[in-house]
């Protein structure tokens, strides 16, 4: 296991610059009169966790759903591994009436998952293992939050997308997702977390992108990033998030 460092540093590879496995560029997405996204670029780069944050209808969910291919944008370009992402929804995804083993199972053969080491080490770390014959509509929110994250771990995408991967989980589950989610970078996978609770990821966190009504505030990678007078990169965003809001208050 090996988190990032103080200064920055991750386990990751030597921090040559790689080609991005997951690129957005230019992308802006409209629903009627709302603009939930305009002209956003993000790269992501493989071996590294990837936080985005943004205050509520900052346009995350709808940057990760045009990731996935779930919504088409209005303009720009995706340019996806072929592999495909491992997602995981904001509100757990699964099918209710299989037992929590059995849904492993399907998404197994529907991925091709193979792995079963990878499989029980996901399992034991998230403690599914204890709910591995309970249907799925029955989990608890935690569970079914944790059984969603397995779900998107599975296959072991180069890039996995994970809505509030925190949510409902216990602390002792979000300290064990944390190691898994920095193991799983440090294999050169990339993890691109959307969040509300950028204080939990703070130490393992490569790079930040700050979304504000639908536009890229800030994008920026450790240990570049310029903290400033702040203490943390959750005080960053915050300051940065306020300042963006004065803003626009006052143009209007
Ligand atoms: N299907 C939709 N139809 C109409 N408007 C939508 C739709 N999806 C999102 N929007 C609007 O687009 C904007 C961005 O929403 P989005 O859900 O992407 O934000 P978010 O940053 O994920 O928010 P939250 O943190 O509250 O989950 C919001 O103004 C939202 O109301």
């Amino acid at each position: 296991m090996m988190r990032s460092t103080d200064d920055g540093e991750t386990g990751g590879d030597d921090g040559a610059e790689q080609d991005p496995i997951l690129e957005l560029r230019g992308v802006s997405k409209s629903y009627g009169d709302v603009t939930a996204l305009s002209g956003v670029d993000l790269a992501v780069v493989p071996g590294t966790i990837h936080a985005l944050v943004g205050p509520n209808g900052s346009g995350k969910t709808t940057l990760f759903r045009i990731a996935l291919g779930l919504t088409r944008p209005s303009s720009g370009t995706v340019d996806a591994p072929p592999e495909g992402i491992g997602p995981g929804f904001q509100r757990a995804n699964f099918y209710r009436d299989l037992t929590v083993a059995e849904n492993l199972d399907v998404f197994a053969a529907l991925t091709g998952a193979d792995d079963d080491a990878w499989r029980e080490e996901i399992c034991s770390t998230l403690r599914l293992d204890r709910v591995r014959d309970r249907r799925a509509g029955d989990l608890s929110g935690g569970f079914a939050k944790k059984l969603d994250l397995a779900l998107s771990l599975l296959n072991r995408s180069p890039v996995v997308c994970l809505d509030e991967p925190m949510g409902d989980l216990d602390d002792v589950s979000k300290s064990k997702l944390l190691d898994l989610l920095a193991d799983y970078r440090d294999e050169g996978h990339a993890v691109v977390v959307s969040t509300h609770h950028l204080g939990a990821f703070e130490d393992v966190i490569d790079h930040l992108t700050v979304l504000h009504d639908g536009e890229i505030l800030l994008d920026e990678t450790r240990p570049a990033i310029d903290l400033g007078d702040h203490d943390s990169l959750q005080e960053l965003y915050v300051s940065r998030s306020l300042a963006a809001e004065r803003d626009t208050t006052d143009g209007t």
